[in-house]
């Protein structure tokens, strides 16, 4: 187990951390939630090692020989060298092997090409947050934390670096923690979230939970929704492909069933949450 418990810190701005508790299983993904400047990458500094907090402690449990692997505000490559060689400087750095096998190994791991010799600055986003995470996991770390490792990304290269992020959790045991100010794409891959805000933890719980305390609105589509008597009671608000509906988690289960035996086939239905709501109604 991973745990920071009771971090506070103050920088001469003000205090950007207050009494925040946080714990990390091997083997699982945690989402940190927070607006941009809630403290997340100052966490994650202090869960590092990187700084010291004011009060409070980390301690962790570990049975590898490298505690934490960690990617925080974006990747640092030498944009000028191969991603071999970036990898070849990073395994010097901390005494490990670096033969071409290994190499390969960790270009293989996070899905990247192993025939590309050009400077990494021509590489995507994505193949940069992947080639950060390959750095990261050289010697096998207990636990990886991502800083923000969604940002650039389109929608295929969340979805794939998501499936790369779940494959390290259960294939590789690691104990994940991402951090992001984008809800929809922590709850796709994380089981438990934290919600940080003004410093404060005001929110933390597992992620279907948070959802089915939290969610009032969803998005249903079909094709002939619009006249659908089930969603009249629910403030239907119409859109070009689907029509949202303000209704308790609890009762969507009766919507949709009522929506089937009107005869209108739903294609699909997306819960929305948003941050503003796990902000704005605290748990703890
Ligand atoms: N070294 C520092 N000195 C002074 N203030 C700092 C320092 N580092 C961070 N801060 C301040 O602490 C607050 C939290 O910053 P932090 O980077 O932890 O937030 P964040 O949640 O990661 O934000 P973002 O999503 O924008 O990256 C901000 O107000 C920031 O200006």
């Amino acid at each position: 187990m991973l745990l920071g418990e009771k971090l506070s810190k103050t920088y001469p701005s003000g205090k950007v951390l207050d009494n925040v508790t946080i714990q990390i299983a091997p083997g699982q993904i945690y989402g940190l939630l927070g607006r941009n400047g809630a403290g997340k990458s100052t966490l994650f500094k202090i869960l590092c090692g990187l700084i010291k907090p004011d009060t409070g402690k980390v301690s962790m449990h570990v049975a590898r020989a490298k505690p934490i692997g960690a990617i925080i505000e974006k990747p640092g490559l030498y944009p000028y060298l191969s991603a071999a060689d970036n990898l070849r400087i990073f395994a010097g750095i901390q005494g490990l092997p670096k033969d071409k096998a290994n190499i390969v190994q960790h270009l293989i791991k996070v899905g990247l090409p192993v025939d590309r010799n050009d400077p990494v600055r021509n590489f995507s986003m994505g193949m940069k947050q992947r080639l950060g995470i390959a750095i990261a996991l050289l010697n096998n770390p207990e636990y990886l934390v991502l800083d923000e490792p969604f940002n650039g990304l389109d929608p295929i290269g969340v979805a794939s670096l998501i499936q790369l992020i779940q494959q390290l959790a259960f294939t590789d045991h690691i104990g994940i923690l991402l951090s992001s100010h984008l809800m929809v794409e922590l709850t796709k891959c994380c089981h438990f979230l934290y919600v940080i805000d003004e410093g404060k933890m005001v929110n933390a719980g597992f992620t279907n939970q948070l959802i089915q305390d939290h969610i009032q609105r969803f998005s249903i589509a079909a094709d002939n929704i619009t006249t659908a008597r089930a969603i009249r009671n629910y403030q239907p608000v119409m859109g070009m492909n689907d029509v949202k509906i303000t209704c308790p988690a609890s009762q969507i289960a009766n919507v949709l069933q009522a929506l089937i035996t009107e005869g209108i086939r739903v294609t699909a239905c997306t819960p929305e949450l948003t941050l503003e709501q796990l902000i704005k109604q605290p748990t703890i």
